[in-house]
């Protein structure tokens, strides 16, 4: 399967996906939390487990080889439905919902961070914070037209950032050619936790259509 492909689902069918793997991740998401904070034991996990591997059994009778990728319809609209931060059908996402402004110029998200998302006792993870932060400056890379991959990606950890509800927050600092640096933040109920800056380049395979053809893992 191609990792970036058009497919031709129409706005109904894919309203109707997303009303089926949409609440059915979120059910995923359910089943991790509880088996961090379950006080069951024994037998009962025994049984659970059993249940999980039977599950997991029946999704596989029919699956996908590798991952999702990113498909767009024909309005060019993508659907980045695997994707660690924001995939709709990934139950490792949190997932981030990012709003942007209508001129393109910044992009926030309010979310939820709960217990598998945690590091130090109580906060959240650094490297998921990280991984929240390269998300949102390459959203905000997008939204003002130009699309990035991380080339470098600094992150400064100003205090611990507590489980629970945050926003994300990130924009264009400034542009030169192919190359793009964004700014964002992180910020808990108490104010501000991390906040990060990172270089985003098209890739020469962007630039170069010619190039997409014969860049295997992209096009193939
Ligand atoms: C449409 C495409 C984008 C799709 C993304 C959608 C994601 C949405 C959101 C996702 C969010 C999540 C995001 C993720 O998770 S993205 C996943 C994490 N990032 C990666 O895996 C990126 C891996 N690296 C690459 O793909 C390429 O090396 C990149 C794209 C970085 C450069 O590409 P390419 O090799 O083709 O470029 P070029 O050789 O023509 O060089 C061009 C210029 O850039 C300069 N340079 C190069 N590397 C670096 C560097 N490391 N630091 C500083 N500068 C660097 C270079 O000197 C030159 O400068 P100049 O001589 O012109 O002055």
């Amino acid at each position: 399967m191609s990792r970036f492909a058009p497919e031709h689902l129409t706005p109904e069918q894919i309203e109707e996906q997303s009303a089926v793997y949409g609440p059915f991740t979120q059910a995923v998401r359910d089943l991790v939390d509880a088996a961090i904070r379950t006080e069951l034991g024994g037998d009962d996990i025994r049984a659970a487990q059993a249940a999980v591997e039977a599950v997991t059994a029946r999704l596989r009778e029919r699956e996908i080889e590798g991952a999702l990728g990113v498909t767009f319809s024909e309005d060019g609209v993508g659907r980045p439905w695997g994707n660690a931060v924001i995939g709709l059908r990934n139950a490792v996402a949190p997932p981030l919902v990012v709003e942007k402004a209508e001129d393109g110029s910044r992009v926030w998200s309010q979310f939820h961070l709960g217990a598998a998302y945690e590091g130090p006792p109580g906060c959240v993870h650094g490297g998921v914070a990280s991984l929240v932060l390269d998300q949102m400056l390459g959203q905000a890379a997008g939204a003002g037209g130009r699309p990035g991959m991380t080339a470098t990606l600094q992150v400064h950890y100003r205090k611990p950032t507590p489980l629970g509800p945050l926003r994300a927050e990130a924009w264009i600092e400034r542009t030169e050619g192919h190359k793009t640096w964004a700014r964002g933040e992180l910020t808990g109920p108490e104010g501000l936790c991390v906040e990060a800056e990172g270089l985003f380049i098209l890739p020469r395979w962007a630039r170069e259509p010619a190039d997409a053809e014969t860049r295997p893992g992209f096009f193939e």
